[in-house]
């Protein structure tokens, strides 16, 4: 391979406007300077139906035109638009596993994209089964093994099995099915379990056993577990095929654990965990608010897969959120980045993006097997608004470190509780955090709100805002299942730019290895201390105090 990553001409341009002119790119400078400048750094987005509206306004960013141009130089230079195409088109770019990459496949909606690799007919045969299935489920038809209707789903899975299906089920709950409830078991404690499982009636709980690899230990545990919970109740084994479908691309281990071939729902190896919510891993998803509306959610993230394959660079909405964050991780050294949905039915909307992001790019190796020589993935973190105001905004506002954030927020309620009263507050709040932390506010303004007290200096300086602080604010019109389709989606795709420009394969997760490797080890040695071996003085000390007293 030859690029050079990191060592892009534009790399250089930007590393000297920042050296040269970050003390100068002040927002309220800026802003001052130019009337436009909101024109100029926001963008429209309109699905081709115009159903789906979003507004990225990117102005309050650390950016003048020489900055932002310079960043569109370097998604040239990293090569972005080839290694789009080469996506789209099935190429192996998950290169340590020698597999394509196709999430896009999975909402290929109307067929357009034409890919080789993922057999459309097949990707649409397991959906048309999906469908079949959550229409038996919703309308009363399956039975349970006491003749009994579902009304409790329980999925059993973790990481890209669990987080996308979780906060999906979350953000549509207005399109979710009166009367079936969802939970989400994904932790090994057996707290999760056996907590989920007090809520729920054996003869009417269906479980779905998601798991790609059907190896996972917490997930093949927990469903040990479900069925061992089930069986004293259920009594023989037949009653399973009833009770316990799976997700999953090993179709002999599913069986092995005895669940049945008709219920089990394949995917394939080019599906990453954490891009799965598309595939069949979206069932809980389905169950929830019907076949219909999965649909749509499958077209917004379709179209806005268009817009990412289509739209030239400078007005591409997951281009342009990449750059910036390059911007802000690469040149002045931010380490986080925060994700700040003003809609409380997103409130899962940053736990999973923390693995869509850090397990794709948090990585120091290149694709090529170099360590890379600058910064690659952010620590993304986040929560609701307003919540997150009375928690970490201090920091944001007024701490020492820069934390560049999207605020989201939706134009429309689907709670227009008081005439709307709760919205209102809602966004002005969206609209006043932004304000407030790209402008501050100067000792001079403090030292005339405080009049006389003014002279109590270290009062006058706890006041200060400096400002500065760079924001996106996202507006979308409702959030829809379509909406939430192409949210996702845009965020998938910026994620996807980065490691493009990073030269890191964002597809894989080795990092993820070896504390399984040690922890199956340590498993074989916790029953007893003379077995303990091959630790250091800390792990052997902290097994072997464990050992004694939990004897
Ligand atoms: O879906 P399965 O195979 O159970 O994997 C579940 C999760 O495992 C983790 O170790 C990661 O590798 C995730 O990417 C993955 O989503």
């Amino acid at each position: 391979m030859s690029v050079d990553w990191g060592h892009y001409p534009s790399w250089a341009k930007l590393q000297k406007l920042y050296d040269a002119d970050h003390t100068k790119l002040v927002l309220k400078e800026l802003f001052d300077a130019d009337p436009k400048r909101f024109e100029k750094f926001s963008r429209e987005y309109n699905s081709p139906q115009k159903d789906v509206h979003v507004l990225l306004d990117f102005s309050k960013n650390l950016i003048n035109d020489d900055v932002f141009s310079t960043l569109l130089e370097l998604a040239k230079e990293g090569g972005v638009e080839q290694a789009r195409d080469e996506m789209f088109s099935g190429k192996h770019i998950n290169t340590s596993e020698d597999r394509a990459v196709l999430h896009v496949a999975l909402r290929n909606v109307g067929g357009e994209f034409k890919i080789d690799e993922a057999g459309a007919d097949e990707v649409q045969g397991v959906l048309d089964r999906m469908a079949t299935f959550a229409n038996q489920i919703r309308s009363g038809e399956w039975k349970g093994y006491t003749g009994k209707a579902i009304d409790t789903i329980v999925n059993i899975g973790i990481g890209g099995s669990d987080l996308g299906p979780v906060m999906v089920t979350e953000a549509l709950k207005p399109y979710g099915k009166e009367g079936l409830t969802c939970h989400f078991v994904s932790n090994v404690d057996g707290t999760h379990i056996a907590e989920i499982t007090k809520q729920c009636n054996p003869e009417t709980t269906l479980f779905i056993v998601a798991s790609k690899t059907f190896t996972t230990q917490e997930t093949i545990t927990n469903a040990e577990s479900a069925k061992e919970w089930f069986l004293q109740s259920a009594g023989d084994a037949k009653h399973v095929a009833k009770h316990f479908c799976a997700l999953s691309t090993n179709k002999k281990a599913v069986e092995s654990f005895g669940i049945n071939a008709d219920v089990m729902f394949p995917f394939w190896e080019w599906v990453g965990g954490r891009y799965s919510l598309w595939s069949a891993i979206g069932l809980p998803i389905m169950l929830f608010i019907g076949p219909e509306n999965f649909q749509e959610l499958l077209a917004g993230a379709h179209e806005m897969d268009k817009h990412f394959l289509e739209t030239k660079l400078e007005d591409n909405l997951p281009v342009i959120l990449a750059l910036l964050g390059i911007w802000y991780n690469d040149f002045y050294g931010a380490q986080t980045h925060a994700l700040l949905p003003y809609d409380q039915y997103m409130h899962k909307f940053a736990d999973y993006f923390q693995q869509g992001d850090m397990e794709s790019n948090g990585k120091f190796v290149t694709k090529d097997g170099r360590r890379v020589t600058y910064q690659t993935g952010p620590i993304i973190w986040g929560q609701s608004g307003t919540n997150g105001q009375h928690a970490f905004y201090q920091l944001i506002h007024q701490g020492t470190k820069l934390i560049p954030a999207d605020f989201l927020a939706p134009i429309e309620t689907q709670n227009p509780i008081r005439g709307g009263l709760h919205h209102k507050i809602l966004l002005s709040n969206f609209f006043a955090q932004p304000e407030a932390l790209a402008f501050g506010k100067s000792e001079d303004e403090v030292r005339k709100e405080l009049g006389e007290q003014a002279s109590n200096e270290a009062l006058l300086k706890s006041k200060v805002f400096e400002g500065n602080r760079p924001t996106n604010s996202i507006l979308f019109q409702k959030l829809t299942p379509r909406t939430l389709g192409s949210l996702i989606v845009m965020y998938e795709h910026k994620i996807f730019v980065q490691g493009c420009i990073w030269g890191i394969n964002s597809f894989d997760q080795m990092g993820v290895e070896l504390g399984k490797v040690l922890a199956k080890a340590i498993l074989g040695q916790l029953d007893d201390a003379s077995k303990v071996d091959g630790h250091d003085s800390s792990t052997t000390g902290l097994i072997k105090h464990y050992i004694t007293r939990a004897a």
